[in-house]
């Protein structure tokens, strides 16, 4: 497997802690699984610096191949998102202080507070800034859509997305296994916003793990769940 060191010590990290399981698993979109992807397993510090590590490096990355690419906000959508993206920007301003030094952090109360400093954002304000959005997964896109909403709402301006995870599939719909290909939410996103949505992994990764250390019987079902779901774009 010819991936960047980052992102092969994301993947031992995913295994090691256990965020990545085989078996069966339902999902918010209720399409089964046989495989799952669990963020919140990061936990312990050296877990946590893995991952906002890996997130920071795949930022940077496509910072060096796009130089247009800024970001003044990382905005991660409660409740997975909140931190990775402040953990995100403390490893950004390790690699790089003079750029990244003053990058902000900034996340949505699922419910609206009407005391204190009252409103739903906490964090950085997104007005006029240029927003990227760190969260884990994106399967049926519901998620991140509602996020999109969030930082259209409060004038920022979304110039990317951050996932640690690219499942590559196509969007859940009620002939989801009818063998027909069609676009990922990530591809549709893409499509619509024309903004880069980036993963420190994908499936694909995943599959390419499995077939030199994994098990040869989950091998066998992510391959079959890959050919019945694999996203067109
Ligand atoms: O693309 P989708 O089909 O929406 O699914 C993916 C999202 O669902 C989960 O979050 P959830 O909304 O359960 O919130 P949480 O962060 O509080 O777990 C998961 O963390 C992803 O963010
Ligand atoms: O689609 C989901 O709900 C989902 C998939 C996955 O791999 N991990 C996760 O947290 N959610």
């Amino acid at each position: 497997m010819s991936l960047p060191e980052y992102k092969t010590a994301f993947m031992r990290d995913c295994v090691s802690a256990d965020a990545l399981k085989f078996g069966t698993f339902t999902l918010k979109s209720k399409r089964i699984s046989p495989y799952f992807f669990n963020a919140g397993l990061f936990h312990r510090a050296y877990l946590l610096r893995s991952i906002s590590s890996a997130y920071a490096h795949t930022l940077t990355a496509h910072a060096q191949s796009d130089p247009s690419f800024h970001f003044d906000v990382l905005f991660g959508p409660a409740y997975k998102g909140i931190p990775l993206a402040a953990a995100t920007i403390d490893k950004l301003a390790d690699l790089d202080l003079d750029k990244y030094g003053k990058t902000s952090y900034s996340f949505n109360r699922k419910e609206a507070k009407d005391h204190g400093e009252g409103g739903n954002i906490v964090g950085a304000s997104l007005k006029g800034q240029k927003v990227v959005i760190v969260d884990d997964v994106i399967t049926a896109g519901t998620a991140i859509r509602e996020a999109i909403e969030i930082i259209k709402r409060e004038g920022g301006e979304l110039v990317g997305i951050i996932v640690a995870f690219d499942r590559l599939e196509k969007t859940p719909s009620a002939t989801d296994d009818d063998g027909t290909p069609r676009p990922s939410a990530i591809g549709e996103i893409r499509k619509q916003y024309g903004i880069p949505v980036l993963a420190i992994l994908t499936l694909d990764d995943v599959i390419e793990y499995l077939k030199s250390l994994g098990s040869a019987e989950d091998l066998e079902r992510l391959d079959e769940y890959r050919a019945k779901y694999k996203a067109s774009d």
